[in-house]
């Protein structure tokens, strides 16, 4: 039974500031997202954190090799774009880790310091690059969200259980898969399994997207604007989560189910943003084409619709 995470049940999570708040009270997100190749994921991500109202963001690069194409190193992009952005290892509440990063390209000595991360205390959003790292569930595993798209579910689908995702299960679904056909029921059975045999949190993006927790408990959110379907918004909603999971850290320490409905609330979030940057944000008009950038930067106005 999938239950329906609906604009007011995300308002309710989102976290507003009081008088007592300071920065490190609202929340210290650490980034370690990027590399040589993709720098744009790490800045996407580090606007989209900032801009969900994360008291700092920390960005920490990864040991990779020189940027092709006269790109900037990715700390470089970050500073530009966003100046407050701190850098250099610090305390962090939460950890983005994996959006624009290449698997295939890590280096040892990157892979050990994830894996640290994997097995420490705070929270962890594990995007793209970082996914094929999840560790078995252990005791000193990290409270982790994952946020596969279609094709990396499939992927830590296979690596998970040791077989391939059952046809009628595709991730990358038929139309009706998303829209409530037969397909939906598979694809929210395969989200609750692999959830359940990873011990972690799962966001398998989408139109739909659907966020099951290790307990069973399955949430989606959308349809989302057809918009958003396109490159780098993974990125942005990565940056989202992480700044909504930093300002809660204690609370998803103290029990991990609670980042099911964080990982909803950044979806809706997301599309909520996309709306609005879109000239639709009552989701009445078919809006028109936008950018990630365009996304990120329109969550202060989303955020404020919301609530
Ligand atoms: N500005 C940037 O720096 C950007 C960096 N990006 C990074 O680029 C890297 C590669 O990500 P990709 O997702 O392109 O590639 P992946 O390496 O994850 O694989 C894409 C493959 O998966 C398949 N697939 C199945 N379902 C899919 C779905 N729903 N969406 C996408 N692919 C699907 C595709 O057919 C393709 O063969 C990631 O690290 C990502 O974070 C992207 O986010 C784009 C923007
Ligand atoms: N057809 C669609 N309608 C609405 N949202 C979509 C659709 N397809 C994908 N999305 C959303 O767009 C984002 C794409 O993320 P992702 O695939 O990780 O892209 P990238 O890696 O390029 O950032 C996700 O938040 C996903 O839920």
């Amino acid at each position: 039974m999938t239950e329906h995470w609906t604009r007011e049940h995300a308002a309710e999570r989102l976290r507003r500031p009081g008088a007592h708040d300071d920065k490190y009270r609202r929340g210290v997100l650490g980034l370690r997202t990027g590399s040589a190749r993709y720098p744009g994921a790490a800045v996407l991500g580090a606007s989209a954190a900032w801009r969900t109202g994360a008291g700092m963001v920390r960005y920490l690069p990864g040991h990779d090799e020189d940027p092709p194409y006269g790109l900037p190193a990715p700390a470089a992009a970050v500073l530009a774009a966003h100046p407050e952005t701190v850098f250099g290892p610090g305390r962090c509440d939460a950890w983005v880790i994996g959006s624009g990063t290449d698997p295939a390209a890590r280096s040892a000595l990157e892979q050990s310091e994830l894996l640290e991360l994997l097995h420490g205390s705070a929270p962890v959003v594990v995007d793209a690059g970082a996914l094929d790292l999840v560790p078995r569930p252990s005791a000193d595993r990290a409270p982790l969200i994952l946020t596969p798209h279609a094709g990396e579910f499939e992927r830590l689908w296979e690596r998970t259980m040791r077989a391939p995702l059952p046809r009628e299960w595709v991730a990358r679904p038929p139309a009706d898969a998303e829209a409530g056909g037969n397909g939906a029921a598979a694809r929210q059975e395969a989200a609750r399994r692999l959830a359940e045999r990873l011990d972690a949190t799962l966001l398998l993006k989408g139109s739909l997207t659907l966020i099951a927790s290790p307990g069973g408990r399955v949430l989606s959110c959308g349809p989302a604007t057809p918009w958003l379907a396109s490159a780098g918004t993974g990125d942005v909603l990565a940056g989202i989560l992480g700044a909504l999971v930093a300002a809660r850290s204690a609370e998803v320490r103290d029990d991990r189910e609670s980042l099911g409905p964080l990982g909803a609330t950044a979806a809706v979030l997301h599309d909520a943003a996309a709306r609005t940057a879109s000239g639709d944000p009552a989701a009445t008009a078919a809006g028109r084409p936008i950018t990630a950038g365009d996304v990120a930067q329109a969550i202060p106005a989303a955020w404020r619709a919301l609530v």
